[in-house]
């Protein structure tokens, strides 16, 4: 490749907790297996972020890339979709393996597939587990769980999923390391003329049109996935960082929030997003009755939805649902006042209802968290008036 224009050095906007995608063109090298060499200074960068006390959840691709050489005397060139899944499974615990290796922070590893991120129930189960492990100081490290993905082993999108797992984290940016120095107007390897583009305000089908496929042997997605995951977080009003994880200096700047690479902005913030969704969200037939204090609570001290607060449940709603929040009105009547997701179902509602949260494991037998309506997933009517949806 002849020689590029360089990306120009800009300040990374703040952040606490990000999302990091590896992928398998930095943690493997083009046929060889896992390596250290670049994921090294990437492991030095998560290294520095935890100890100033951010938050980072790895999302790890590779597993295809470490199986395959340890499988090459069985599979030869098969690429069947069992072949390959295999070679994911063996390779799985070679990625964290080396991930532990190198970096002095308990990991701990989540598998997932899009269809888990699609249930709304797993959903809040995975969201609940990893914000247990980050509570924790434990760095989560996640790959799909490819024995049962076979979409997406056949598409290798861990970008989209690395988009899914920012929002549910509710990150504040998604770092997405790769072979490149970022994105180009066009595959640079095709087109020695590329220039660099270091900042995307908005992402138009012109700035999708730039993106070609994957460069490496190993890595999948190419440029289009990655601008997709932009694209994904961007909606959840999270900013995207593209950046070259086999450039030591690259790396090393960005432990001091300094980036030569792509930044994708996003119009939305993420409160809007999140009202909007919250808005946009159908809520199912069924409500949560709640008393005058508990309205007062959520309505005017930005309070979480706890049992003791609670009258009843109405309807035959799940955990995850989204439903409507009643409480007293005038003459008697009952008010909406808010809508939000549940995180018990109205049976289980009915059954912990006015109890202290203590009570709430002795009463079901099991306890998904003292919040039944936690504050971030809660919208209130008025806030709901006044987003425009406009984002
Ligand atoms: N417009 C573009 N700008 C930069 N890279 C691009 C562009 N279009 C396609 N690519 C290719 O995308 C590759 C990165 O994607 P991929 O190989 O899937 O990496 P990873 O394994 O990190 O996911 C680059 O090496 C490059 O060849
Ligand atoms: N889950 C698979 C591949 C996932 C994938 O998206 O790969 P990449 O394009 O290198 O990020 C693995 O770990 O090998």
């Amino acid at each position: 490749m002849t020689q590029l224009r360089a990306f120009r050095q800009q300040s990374v906007p703040p952040w606490r907790r990000a999302v990091l995608k590896v992928g398998s063109s930095l943690i493997a090298a083009d046929g060889g297996g896992l390596s250290t060499r670049y994921a090294l200074g990437l492991a030095q960068f998560i290294a520095a972020c935890h100890a100033s006390g951010r938050e980072i959840v790895l999302v790890s691709s590779g597993a295809v890339a470490a199986g395959r050489v340890l499988l090459k005397d069985h599979s030869g060139e098969d690429t069947s979709n069992a072949a390959r899944q295999a070679m994911a499974a063996l390779g799985q615990t070679q990625t964290v393996g080396l991930w532990q290796r190198l970096l002095d922070i308990p990991l701990a590893q989540v598998l997932l597939t899009h269809d888990d991120l699609r249930n709304r129930r797993r959903y809040l189960n995975a969201r609940a587990t990893l914000g247990e492990l980050l509570r924790h100081r434990v760095m989560p490290v996640v790959n799909e769980n490819d024995t049962v993905a076979v979409d997406e082993l056949t598409l290798g999108d861990n970008d989209n999923l690395a988009a899914i797992i920012a929002a549910l984290v509710d990150a504040d940016m998604l770092l997405i390391a790769t072979d490149i120095d970022g994105l180009y107007t066009a595959d640079p390897r095709s087109n020695p003329d590329a220039e660099p583009v270091n900042e995307v305000p908005e992402l138009t089908p012109e700035i999708m049109a730039m993106a070609g496929a994957a460069g490496s042997s190993v890595g999948t997605g190419g440029m289009r996935t990655k601008l997709e995951a932009a694209e994904k977080a961007g909606a959840a009003g999270i900013e995207t960082i593209l950046f070259n994880g086999r450039d030591s200096e690259v790396v090393s700047l960005l432990s001091r929030d300094l980036l030569h690479g792509t930044l994708l902005r996003t119009r939305a913030t993420r409160l809007q997003a999140r009202k909007y969704w919250l808005r946009h969200v159908p809520a199912v037939p069924g409500h949560i009755e709640v008393d005058a204090g508990a309205m007062r609570a959520l309505s005017d001290e930005g309070a979480s939805l706890l049992p003791k607060g609670i009258l009843a449940a109405e309807g035959e709603f799940q955990r995850g649902d989204m439903v409507e929040i009643v409480g007293p009105g005038e003459n008697g009547s009952l008010q909406s006042f808010a809508r939000g997701i549940s995180q018990y179902s109205a049976m289980e509602i009915n059954r912990i209802a006015r109890s202290h949260t203590r009570d709430i494991k002795t009463r079901l037998g099991y306890s998904f968290g003292e919040n039944v309506v936690h504050r971030d997933d809660l919208a209130l009517v008025r806030e709901l008036d006044l987003t425009t949806g406009d984002i």
